[in-house]
């Protein structure tokens, strides 16, 4: 399976180290491609395959695609359809094009391609370079059964992969694609008021880091819940039922709602913003 990577960027490296790892992919069968020379290059030498750059070369992008069965582009979502316009004319029509930008949806892709590309659209998240990302994978219409297989194949060593409905994904972004920043967001306040109260620096952002590590193993076991697993940690009238009751009158659970739903409707909005 021949691989190019339109934009190998913070999402797709995320991608590219994880199939690697994983073994999905070779790093021979890889060619990929970013705007400026110095991103090329930096990416060429983090993840060992050929990467040139838009910069260097202005048929890049074509040149990179002439015999890849999939095409995972990793542009922001407002350099979509300038992107994909572009290349259109080079694609070999059984190549696969997978998205992973958040609000750009499978029409406006299909509206700027060749008549038939299959399409692929997820929404993946970054703990995938570690072997334990997420995807929601909507495949396109006309996308054969081998071609999702392929495309899903890409991902399954290094996370979880979850089939949706083209329209779930806004939901996907919230619980997933962005979600990982939420967890840091967490991670980086416990560590500061960790500090704050007279741990060194250092140790707390440790300790914050250790144990957002080992709750997510925890969740990750067999048969957890995280309900459970907060109820086991909780000691009547002690330290953490205090903690949590703050959590929760404070708010937390309306507020997570309103950052997810926020989420969710930027992706809804970028649809708008960025269609062809
Ligand atoms: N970051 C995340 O956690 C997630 C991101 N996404 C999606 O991933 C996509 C990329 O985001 P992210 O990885 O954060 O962004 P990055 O800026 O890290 O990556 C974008 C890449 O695209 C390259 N690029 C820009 N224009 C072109 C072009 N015309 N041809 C070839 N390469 C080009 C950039 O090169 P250069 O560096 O030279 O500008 C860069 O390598 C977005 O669509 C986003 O919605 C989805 C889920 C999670
Ligand atoms: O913030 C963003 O728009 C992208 C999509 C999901 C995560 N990062």
């Amino acid at each position: 399976m021949k691989l190019t990577i339109l934009g190998l960027g913070t999402m797709t490296g995320a991608i590219l180290a994880g199939a690697l790892e994983a073994g999905a992919v070779r790093a021979e069968d890889v060619t990929a491609t970013t705007r400026s020379a110095a991103s090329a290059e930096k990416a060429a030498s983090q993840h060992g395959v050929t990467v040139t750059s838009q910069e260097r070369d202005e048929r890049a992008n074509h040149a990179a695609v002439a015999e890849a069965d999939i095409v995972l582009v990793g542009v922001k979502p407002k350099d979509m359809v300038a992107t994909l316009t572009d290349l259109a004319p080079s694609l070999r029509p059984e190549a696969v094009v997978v998205s992973v930008a958040a609000g750009v949806t499978s029409a406006t892709m299909a509206a700027v391609l060749p008549a038939g590309q299959p399409i692929v659209r997820t929404m993946p998240n970054t703990p995938l370079t570690v072997g334990s990302g997420v995807v929601g994978m909507a495949p396109g219409p006309g996308v054969t059964e081998e071609q999702t297989t392929a495309v899903r194949a890409l991902f399954e060593g290094s996370g979880l992969v979850v089939p949706v409905a083209e329209e779930q994904l806004s939901a996907v972004v919230a619980t997933a694609g962005s979600a990982p920043a939420y967890v840091f967001l967490l991670a980086e306040l416990i560590a500061a008021h960790g500090a704050e109260m007279g741990l060194d620096a250092a140790s707390a952002e440790a300790m914050a880091a250790a144990t957002v590590k080992g709750a997510g193993i925890m969740l990750q076991q067999e048969g957890a819940r995280a309900e459970a697993l907060r109820k086991a940690v909780m000691s009547p009238n002690g330290t953490t039922e205090k903690a949590v009751e703050a959590f929760l009158d404070g708010g937390m659970g309306d507020l997570v709602n309103r950052a997810m739903d926020a989420a969710a409707q930027r992706d809804k909005e970028m649809a708008e913003e960025f269609g062809a």
